[in-house]
């Protein structure tokens, strides 16, 4: 509950609410940071005050013991200030990397999230560019902020009480120019920003062109396009270089510029000091108080160029915050719930006067309705870009649907995602394997026995041949395998992970006739207690099917096999057609060892 409360309480989307939960280091440096500034402060009047006793001793006024004191004072203090400042710097770097791990994981969490659609539509260069530099860049932002406030704030305040205390009107005139370094850096924050977001554009882009080279190396190479596609990376890498550099200069060349303008103040120091020396000036100084005076006054100037750049840094970090935080839930979502998926079992489903638009306003399905029971397998075919994948991607609810989708009486799309991903397991084309053994890639973390699994989608034999059997790793991918190997490696996932409706987009296309046949009765035997909408362009298993989905300019016949054959004679003829070229022993796909499982 307590868990639940803080997670309500954190807002992703807002800047303060990462501050807000790193409260205890944030505590450990204000502490350990005034000490540091604090202890800093006395730097200036030691030195001052050990000027001035060096000055005694010469004329033989002075002591040695009472020089060596100040000395001693002084390694101690300077000790503490070394101490709390090692402190204060651990726990602003310990603070930085928890807001980067958090902001990183957030943005992880809700990037998984989106539809394969619109992450594409945003292109995959720019997201990693997003999840990866603009949270280091806005971290960065806020850790420098956080440091500042105290090596510059707390200093700055602390300096500026002690040039008074010494000659006030000398301060007020010298102080004329650290804020001019502060509106400088004010004026310059637009063209840093634009600079930085130019930056990070290109920087987005050109990730996109390394990726969108590297996916479609063989493309450009058979279609004689890789001159063409080098030039245009190339493109992308001299704007990407230009931006850079030219965000670079304008970050390097600014701090040296709020420097000198913060420092124009010593040559007032010079010439009024040195008369407040004489004993002409506002105020009557000793050698020691010139000093004192001096060093103060290079430290605060020293230190309000630093705010100065510490604007440049957190306009930078603006940039990056604009970027990301579209991306950032409002509410921080409880990941318990989350991993928790809720296997529902299911008797029926129904869809009823089923549309779907794509986002573009393309609709594909026009009302479309039919049922099925618990133990039933459909077959789902029709024309080319007839609609057939849409449908069986509007169970993933991605985008929203007009009609229903009721499992048991219950909307799909009104579910939690974690009660949905426990009713629907889905395999489309892409067989989408991650870079791990064949074993890992079935079970994702379950403790079943992947044989099973590997055997029932007749690629057990296959597996056992390879180099190190389950634990061969297969690449990035899956690309160490034929597509053969990885669609029947991802059919066993899904096997693996049943579901009590699994929606199968032309699973079988990369298989022989036999082995097709040998898979579809396995897959009878294992989702035995599911509902399978089997998508295919290949109807010899048809007749065995619980009912058929003829789709058409996005709308549906539904029947069984044997009533579709007599009022569709599109059906008809594909079937009768593929039935025939088969009989007569026609071109297959992919040629497939006999399944290990049957003699068939
Ligand atoms: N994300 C999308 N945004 C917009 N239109 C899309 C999207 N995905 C698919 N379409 C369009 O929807 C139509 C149907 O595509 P779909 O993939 O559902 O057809 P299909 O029947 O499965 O095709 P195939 O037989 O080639 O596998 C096509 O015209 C396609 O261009």
């Amino acid at each position: 509950m307590k868990t639940n409360r803080k997670s309500a309480e954190f807002q992703p989307n807002r800047v303060l609410s990462y501050f807000k939960a790193e409260w205890r280091a944030l505590l450990i440096v204000t502490v350990s940071g005034l000490i540091y500034n604090i202890g800093l402060l006395t730097e200036p009047w030691f030195e001052g005050t050990m000027t001035g006793y060096l000055v005694e001793i010469l004329k033989g006024t002075g002591q040695f013991s009472g020089m060596l004191m100040l000395v001693i004072s002084f390694a101690v203090v300077t000790a503490v200030v070394q101490v709390s400042r090692y402190v204060k710097r651990f726990y602003v770097r310990r603070f930085a990397n928890n807001v980067n791990r958090r902001m990183k994981e957030t943005l992880y969490g809700s990037l998984v999230k989106k539809s394969r659609a619109s992450l594409r539509e945003e292109g995959e260069g720019n997201i990693m560019t997003k999840a990866i530099l603009d949270v280091d860049d806005c971290v960065e932002g806020m850790r420098k902020f956080t440091t500042e406030i105290f090596d510059t704030g707390v200093a700055l305040t602390a300096y500026l009480c002690m040039l008074l205390w010494y000659d006030w009107r000398l301060t007020i005139l010298c102080m004329l120019f650290p804020p001019i370094s502060y509106v400088t850096a004010e004026k310059m924050k637009k063209v840093i920003q634009k600079a930085g977001a130019a930056y990070k554009e290109q920087s987005g882009r050109l990730s996109t062109a390394t990726l969108d080279r590297a996916e479609n190396a063989m493309t450009y190479r058979v279609f004689g396009l890789e001159k063409k596609r080098q030039a245009v990376y190339e493109e992308n890498l001299t704007s990407y270089e230009k931006a850079a550099v030219k965000a670079n200069i304008w970050n390097a060349a600014m701090p040296p510029i709020y420097r000198i303008i913060s420092m124009a103040g010593v040559f007032f120091i010079l010439y009024f000091g040195q008369k407040n020396v004489l004993g002409t000036g506002w105020q009557a100084w000793s050698i020691a108080s010139f000093t004192t005076f001096l060093v103060c006054f290079v430290k605060l100037s020293v230190k309000s160029s630093s705010a100065a750049k510490l604007f440049n840094a957190v306009h930078k970090a603006q940039v990056s915050w604009n970027r990301i935080k579209p991306l950032l839930p409002q509410e921080e979502e409880n990941k318990t719930d989350e991993v928790k998926v809720k296997k529902t079992p299911v008797e029926a489903l129904k869809v009823k006067h089923l549309s779907f638009t794509y986002p573009d306003g393309k609709k594909i399905l026009d009302d479309i309705s039919f049922s099925a029971k618990k133990g039933q397998i459909i077959g789902i075919t029709g024309a080319v870009a007839c609609g057939k994948s849409t449908l069986g991607k509007a169970f993933l609810c991605e985008y929203p649907y007009e009609g229903h989708i009721t499992v048991d009486g219950a909307e799909l799309q009104n579910m939690e995602q974690s009660v949905r991903t426990g009713i629907v397991g889905y395999l489309g084309h892409d067989p989408e394997l991650f870079n791990d053994s064949v074993e890992n890639n079935v079970l994702l973390g379950d403790s079943k026995n992947s044989d099973t699994y590997l055997n029932a989608a007749c690629i057990k034999q296959e597996v056992a041949e390879m180099t190190d059997g389950k634990n061969t790793l297969i690449g990035s991918g899956g690309t160490y395998l034929s597509g053969g190997q990885a669609k029947r490696l991802a059919f066993a996932r899904t096997l693996c992970h049943d579901k009590p409706i699994l929606i199968l987009d032309d699973p079988f296309s990369a298989l022989d006739k036999n082995t097709e046949k040998q898979a579809f009765v396995n897959l009878q035997a294992l989702a035995k207690d599911s509902i399978v909408l089997l998508i295919s362009h290949r109807l010899y298993l048809f007749p065995e099917m619980d009912g058929v989905i003829w789709m058409e300019n996005g709308k549906a016949v539904t029947g069984t096999h044997e009533e579709l054959l007599k009022i569709v004679p599109e059906y008809k003829s594909l079937y009768t057609s593929q039935v025939h070229t088969a009989e007569n022993g026609g071109a297959e796909h992919d040629a497939q060892k006999t399944s290990e499982n049957g003699d068939l």
